[in-house]
């Protein structure tokens, strides 16, 4: 088991050099490398941990769950690891439910299910399995969670995900919190929502919740949202609910570049932030951060396989492609990429490192300066541990890459690399 770290004792990311050659944590990445083979997803159980602790502290003073967010990294080990430290988890699918009855099942109840088209077997699954809270999305969602919940005899707990229409100063692919989004109900229709499912003996309207984006740095979007929200719970009150459950939501971003980043400081004003919103309500608080947790923890290993040039550009060519880390072909998101030798001279090029996959916005980083790589050198993308493996693909008919978990200075295989038979064997001839 991983110790607990106290907050200020260890740095944003796991990776440093030691002896010239980078590690995660104690373990040399050049070893994995040799071991495993590449590419490779290689997280610390101790950042994971730690940045699970992280927000533990900050929220201490009042009643709390931190569902984290399982599409973030799915990984059975590292939901077990937060299982064990105490956490519950948000899922938007019956395959996340069932993973984590895998990890961990005596969790089950501390799960709340968001996402805008559950299925009936998702939620007789999440409703067998005596969920925590359904976060429902629309009034369709909400008359098929009745009618599925006096098909099984169990009552349902469901917040309604409130749309607040606060601008979350994000990725416009990943803000989730304005009307022209597809995500929640209008919080102006919610009350009038609450009144109707009070009717029926078999929804029980035990919170509400939000979200209104991910990759949020600022955290003022987040006491507007919930300021909004604890306002609506103010008059779902007077309309005689037992509102128990604030949901939060997640969304707390970290920084991708190399200028210094505070994680304790940064969970600290997101949660006075929050504090301001809610002001005097003191319902109890889920929170659903995924990125926050295991972004910085993990990072993708790769192995150059060429270096060429085309004309004036130079193109340093890896064994990773867009389908293990999709990031910055789907948001131009900015990765750093460190070699795994520390460099012994000042001598730079300027590169686009890019994958072996056939489609030109299969790059990782374009004009790119970094010290001179060839052939066969190892180097490292950092930050990769959120929306990396959960978000990679099979495309090209690349198997998908192994990870391995550091804790303790031990590595220890969580998922193995595919093979091809894997990737065929789903596959009939007709
Ligand atoms: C409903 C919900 N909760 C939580 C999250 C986790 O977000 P993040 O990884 O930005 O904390 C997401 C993703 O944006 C989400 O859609
Ligand atoms: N996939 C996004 C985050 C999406 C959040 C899911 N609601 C990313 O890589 O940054």
């Amino acid at each position: 088991m991983t110790k607990k770290t106290a907050p200020d004792q260890i740095s944003a990311r796991p990776f440093a050099y030691r002896n010239r050659t980078l590690h995660c944590d104690e373990a040399s990445l050049s070893t994995l490398a040799d071991q495993y083979g590449t590419p490779l997803y290689v997280y610390s159980a101790r950042q994971i941990s730690h940045r699970f602790q992280l927000f533990e502290t900050a929220f201490a003073n009042r009643p709390h769950t931190i569902c984290y967010a399982v599409k973030a990294n799915s990984s059975l080990a590292i939901m077990r690891l937060l299982a064990q430290q105490g956490a519950g988890f948000d899922i938007v699918s019956g395959g996340e439910l069932e993973r984590v009855r895998k990890a961990h099942k005596p969790v089950l109840k501390k799960v709340v299910f968001s996402g805008v088209g559950k299925q009936i077997w998702e939620i007789d699954a999440a409703l067998k399995g005596n969920i925590l809270l359904f976060n429902v999305e629309s009034e369709t969602e909400l008359h098929l969670l009745a009618a599925r919940a006096e098909a099984l005899n169990i009552r349902a707990r469901f917040a309604l995900r409130v749309n607040p229409d606060v601008f979350a100063e994000t990725h416009p692919y990943i803000s989730t919190g304005l009307s022209e989004h597809k995500f929640g109900i209008d919080i102006k229709a919610a009350r009038s929502i609450y009144r109707k499912a009070a009717k029926s003996k078999w929804l029980d309207p035990a919170g509400v919740s939000v979200h209104i984006g991910s990759q949020i740095r600022k955290v003022d979007p987040f006491a507007a949202a919930l300021a909004r929200v604890t306002s609506l719970i103010a008059d779902l009150r007077k309309d005689g609910h037992d509102i128990r459950y604030v949901d939060a939501g997640g969304g707390l971003g970290i920084d991708y570049g190399d200028g210094p980043f505070n994680p304790a400081h940064q969970v600290e004003r997101y949660a006075a932030a929050l504090a301001q919103g809610l002001a005097k309500e003191t319902a109890h608080l889920l929170l659903e951060p995924g990125r926050f947790i295991v972004a910085q923890a993990g990072a993708l290993l790769t192995r150059v396989l060429v270096v060429k040039k085309n004309g004036a550009k130079t193109f340093v060519i890896t064994d990773a492609g867009m389908n293990d880390l999709i990031r910055p072909a789907l948001y131009h998101a900015h990765h750093e990429i460190i070699p795994i030798k520390r460099p012994a001279g000042k001598s730079t090029l300027t590169a686009d490192i890019v994958g072996p996959v056939c489609e030109s916005g299969d790059f990782f980083a374009r004009d790119r300066v970094l010290p001179p790589v060839k052939p066969g050198d190892l180097v490292l993308l950092l930050d990769a541990g959120a929306y990396g493996m959960s978000l990679s693909s099979n495309y090209n008919s690349r198997p998908r890459p192994a990870e391995v978990l550091i804790d303790g200075g031990k590595s220890k295989l969580i998922r193995r690399r595919e093979t091809i038979r894997d990737l065929l064997a789903p596959e009939l001839l007709g």
